[in-house]
């Protein structure tokens, strides 16, 4: 199958969104023996249906501050595919939400839901808003606005959206309680809510800790460990703090931690304590991560321009590396220092955070390298349980979703591993989840006709 051919055609129809592409000319690259041998997937024009949205809903969000200044937003939710599921993704607030940033997002969805093995289709959501400085009234009354309209295309069989960058416990709150009085129903229809209104024990965590399990399952295929090995953690938000916690967990040490403004150099590790008053900073007082310093001698802080073209936190010598910040943050340059310092593991908690420069760097060198769509499928998987218990009217303990978390984290790697060497692949695992995700979909996409 000609995937450049379809890439151009992509690309005519969609102008002006670099990131998409990039999403779907690294899935279509590792799909492309499963096109080749198997050409049901062309004449039931697979890929071409993949890429185009279900609906995209894109609506006006006005709302106060505090001095009673106006303000106008745009908020979105991409509904990308609903062959295995209700439409499952998060809502992201960041000034730089746009519809190219939202369907690589909810594309990246597709595969990574397939693989939890949970039924969930894909989607992904959010504003340009940016939440960073606002007082709480503020970002209630925004979340407000946004459920407003948003309420009218998502419900618990529909679309159940949840957290992502800038939309952690407290939005979810208020637009839980937004959705809840504007339809009289209390229902199972956001993921990540609080534990004592319908939330599922352990998804706070989730993604963190899944991060680590799955790098724990890829270490030990190799007969190693994660215990004792230093490791780079970038990012400061819920998934960065959870890696972090679990890396601690296993007896290793988690040396850096970041935000978009700089990051933090621990040579002595952080430990439980200092992990703790990154969660205050971060989660309550909202505050930035160069104030670590200020409390840990050890803390050594350097700023970053966010314009630069590599990140002095990928030249620090270890033996993992945890990108859990954002998209395309680590670049070719700081593929290379991570290469030439012997990097052994690279595991993805964010979502694409390779440029395709970068990610051919790695590829091409000795590490072993693992997706955000399977690495992080923790936190989505978890997502998928808390809809499962809200159908049901339980709640489970935290034993039972922790093992669970665990063996989808197992079952995922080993799917990785078993569809990239049905291609002879050996541990390809960026393959591997491309092609597992994507057999998964396009089979119940034919089974279900030209919808
Ligand atoms: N939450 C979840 O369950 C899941 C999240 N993900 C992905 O993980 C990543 C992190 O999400 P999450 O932890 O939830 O988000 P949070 O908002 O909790 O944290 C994001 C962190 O990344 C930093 N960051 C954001 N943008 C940039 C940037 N342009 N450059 C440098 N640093 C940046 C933020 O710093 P600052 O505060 O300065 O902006 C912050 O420290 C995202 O890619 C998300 O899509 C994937 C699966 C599930
Ligand atoms: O929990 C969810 O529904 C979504 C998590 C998410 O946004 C992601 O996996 O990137």
């Amino acid at each position: 199958m000609d995937t450049d051919n379809i890439v151009a055609g992509i690309k005519k129809r969609n102008p002006h969104q670099p990131t998409f592409y990039q999403a779907v000319a690294e899935v279509l690259d590792s799909i492309k023996p499963v096109l080749d041998k198997d050409g049901q997937y062309k004449e039931h024009k697979i890929i071409e249906r993949l890429v185009e949205p279900d609906r995209i809903i894109s609506f006006k969000v006005t709302w106060q501050d505090d001095d009673g200044e106006i303000h106008v937003n745009r908020g979105y939710r991409v509904q990308m595919n609903s062959a295995l599921g209700p439409y499952k993704g998060g809502l992201r607030y960041d000034p730089s939400v746009n519809q190219d940033i939202l369907k690589f997002l909810a594309f990246e969805q597709t595969f990574k839901n397939a693989l939890t093995g949970i039924p969930l289709g894909s989607g992904k959501g959010g504003s340009d808003f940016n939440p960073k400085g606002k007082s709480d009234d503020e970002i209630m009354r925004f979340c407000q606005s946004f459920m407003s309209e948003l309420y009218r295309y998502i419900g618990p069989d529909v679309d159940v959206p949840a957290g992502d960058i800038g939309v952690g416990s407290r939005e979810i709150g208020y637009l839980f309680g937004a959705y809840k009085k504007l339809k009289n129903e209390f229902s199972g229809v956001l993921t990540g809510k609080g534990v004592n209104w319908g939330g599922s024990l352990i998804r706070t965590e989730a993604t963190g800790y899944g991060l680590i399990f799955f790098a724990l399952n890829m270490l030990a295929e190799q007969n190693e460990s994660l215990k004792g090995k230093k490791c780079l953690v970038s990012g400061a938000g819920n998934v960065a703090q959870y890696a972090i916690e679990k890396i601690i967990q296993e007896g290793s040490m988690p040396v850096t931690v970041s935000d978009s403004d700089g990051f933090i150099y621990d040579d002595e590790s952080i430990n439980e304590e200092k992990l703790e008053f990154i969660k205050r900073l971060k989660n309550e007082q909202r505050g930035r991560i160069k104030e670590y310093a200020d409390e840990f001698s050890s803390g050594e802080y350097t700023e970053v321009d966010g314009n630069s073209d590599s990140n002095p936190l990928w030249d620090i010598e270890a033996d993992c590396a945890f990108p859990c910040a954002t998209q395309n943050e680590v670049q070719e340059k700081d593929a290379r220092h991570l290469v030439d310092h012997g990097i052994q593991l690279i595991a993805e908690g964010a979502n694409m955070p390779l440029t395709p420069e970068a990610l051919e760097v790695i590829r091409n060198a000795d590490v072993l390298y693992a997706p955000g769509k399977a690495t992080n499928a923790g936190g989505v998987a978890i997502s998928g349980l808390e809809m499962t218990q809200n159908k049901m009217g339980v709640y489970w303990s935290r034993d039972r979703v922790s093992s669970e978390l665990q063996e989808i984290m197992r079952e995922i790697h080993e799917k990785c591993i078993e569809a990239a060497s049905e291609y002879d692949l050996g541990t390809d695992y960026l393959a591997g989840a491309n092609i597992a995700g994507f057999k998964k979909v396009a089979q119940s996409m034919i089974a279900q006709g030209v919808v």
